[in-house]
């Protein structure tokens, strides 16, 4: 958390540049070096998609390579959606950040606290799934509770609980429902948020920043992947997509300027 901060702050953004490379092999690696070089100064944090990496032949060794050429300074969000039980988890979390050098992941929260607990060691973080940006049918998410609220609401309570814990658990909210990022917001007041859905999936950014971010400006990450990727300019996209994010949030001068 302690490099996320540090990054958002040398920065100025909150942007996640989120990798999910599409086209034949020697396409993406070179589209994949082109999007890192071109987005890195404007990038609070890169995520790279598993899947995406996963579908190819040599897609580990891309991935380590793609990490490499992230600067350090940079933190790197491997969204894997991983999610078994304590053994396995552990495996799992040995792959992100001892082979691939991820200084984070996403884990999906279904299988409860030991799927978690795992990946949660010192100067890492965990974004829980909680609200996803998906649409329309949550027929999980979104049973309601007998005691009021939805069952998206415990997944926020058990990342609440963990992060107390151990620290450094986030939550993976949709910027596609700006009232639910509201409601996560009320559950979680502190914690980080990686807020994916904006650009290809038409989330409405004003929206979900009004309700997202805390009082200090901060707490959330904007990750935005197609609409990178395919952009002519992906570095002047993402300089864009960061004054638009920072027109609603205190700023200070960013260090490009
Ligand atoms: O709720 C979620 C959780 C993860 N994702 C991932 O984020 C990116 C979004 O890509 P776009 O091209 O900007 O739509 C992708 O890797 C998803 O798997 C999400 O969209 N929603």
């Amino acid at each position: 958390m302690e490099k996320l901060i540090q990054r958002v702050q040398q920065a100025n953004s909150l942007l996640c540049v989120g990798l999910d490379p599409t086209g034949d092999d020697q396409q993406v690696a070179r589209r994949l070096a082109e999007v890192i070089d071109q987005t890195s100064p404007y990038a609070a944090a890169f995520k790279p998609n598993l899947a995406f990496f996963l579908s190819r032949e040599d897609g580990v060794k891309l991935l380590r390579e793609t990490v490499q050429r992230i600067p350090e300074s940079i933190p790197v969000i491997l969204d894997g959606k991983f999610g078994d039980i304590a053994n396995t988890a552990d495996h799992y979390a040995r792959f992100a950040y001892d082979v691939i050098g991820a200084d984070a992941v996403t884990v999906n929260p279904y299988m409860g606290d030991d799927a978690i607990v795992p990946f949660a060691r010192p100067g890492k973080m965990v974004f829980v799934l909680a609200k996803t940006s998906n649409k329309p049918v949550h027929s999980l998410q979104d049973v309601a509770l007998t005691r009021g609220g939805y069952l998206s609401d415990c997944a926020a309570q058990v990342a609440r609980k963990l992060d107390e814990e151990h620290s450094g658990i986030g939550l993976v909210v949709g910027a596609t429902n700006a009232s639910a990022v509201a409601r996560m917001r009320s559950l979680s007041p502190q914690q980080w948020f990686l807020v994916p859905g904006v650009g290809a999936q038409g989330g409405d950014l004003q929206a979900t920043l009004r309700a997202g971010l805390r009082p200090d400006g901060s707490g959330v990450l904007i990750n935005t992947s197609r609409a990178l990727w395919q952009a002519a300019d992906a570095g002047a996209a993402a300089r864009e997509l960061v004054e638009q994010i920072n027109t609603f949030r205190p700023t200070a001068v960013p260090s490009w300027i």
